[in-house]
């Protein structure tokens, strides 16, 4: 299956590295004229083009939109001369079936919200398909993002929220395992063990939840023993109104005032 990216940035990256490490599909992009760019493409082997017309040479039967949102309806616009066996996936926040619906009327359409460690096979990847679609599509569409990591099919209208919590969830994650490498540094640990230390505890935190299938409340009521230490960092949590910020992160992100 061949597969053209387009717009190799962070999320881009990451979908080339996470389809390259699956070593099934044949890999290739577009992305304006950026030496970033064209040392990844040397480096992971993919076939680089620079405009929206070389594209149509490259005949790619699926498309991944990975540009930045405000110039994606653009983009796939210019793209409508690929022929309409040519399945488009639109991973750009906040751009909805409609939209894409409007300029490329013939063609397979999908929305995605994956997140960074698609990059590792371990993405969270929020999907959802339009009425129309064909069980055939959908194959080629699973195919596609099953070897990026966990596809959750939703409702085209709780595609933002799974986004958000999916999608920039890494980013909060991220703020909290920097906080807590400082104070392992500050306690002296050395700045890579910590590093070490935390990553290590997010991955097999997030294993346990996956696959036990538990409410983080119970997991963590595993860990507070009576009158132990873990209860104590927990009440300072609750005090510092840890939990209201996750949330408020989450309802900000949404574009809740
Ligand atoms: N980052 C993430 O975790 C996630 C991002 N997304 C979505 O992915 C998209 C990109 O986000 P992100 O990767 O973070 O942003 P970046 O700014 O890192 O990447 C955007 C890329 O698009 C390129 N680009 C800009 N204009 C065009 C164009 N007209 N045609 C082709 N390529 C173009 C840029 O090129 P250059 O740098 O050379 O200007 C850059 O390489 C957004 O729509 C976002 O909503 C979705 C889920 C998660
Ligand atoms: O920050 C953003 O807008 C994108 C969407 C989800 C993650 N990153």
């Amino acid at each position: 299956m061949k597969i053209t990216v387009i717009g190799v940035g962070n999320m881009g990256s990451a979908i080339i590295k996470g389809l390259g490490n699956s070593k099934k599909f044949t890999l290739s992009a577009m992305n304006p004229v950026n030496p970033r760019v064209s040392k990844l493409a040397d480096t992971l082997k993919f076939e680089l083009v620079n405009t929206n017309a070389d594209v149509a040479e490259l005949a790619p039967d699926v498309v991944i939109l990975t540009t930045p949102a405000p110039v994606t309806v653009a983009v796939a616009k210019e793209l409508a001369v690929l022929n309409d066996h040519t399945i488009f996936i639109s991973a750009a926040a906040g751009i909805s079936h409609n939209d894409l619906r409007a300029v490329l009327p013939n063609k397979i359409i999908a929305n995605i919200i994956p997140n960074t460690p698609v990059e590792v096979n371990a993405g969270t990847i929020g999907l959802a398909l339009p009425r129309e679609i064909t069980a055939d599509d959908i194959s080629t569409i699973m195919t596609v993002l099953d070897s990026l990591g966990d596809v959750i099919e939703v409702p085209e209208q709780q595609l933002d929220i799974i986004g958000v919590v999916g999608g920039c969830g890494p980013a909060f994650v991220d703020v909290m395992m920097d906080a807590m490498s400082d104070a392992a540094v500050k306690h002296g640990l050395d700045r890579q063990t910590a590093y070490q230390v935390v990553a290590s505890m997010v991955k097999g935190t997030g294993t346990l939840a996956y696959d036990s299938q538990l409410a983080p409340a119970l997991l963590r009521d595993q860990v507070t023993s009576p009158g132990g230490t873990t209860i104590k960092g927990v009440e300072a949590l609750e005090k510092n109104g840890f939990r209201y910020a996750i949330m408020d992160a989450v309802n900000k992100a949404t574009g809740e005032k």
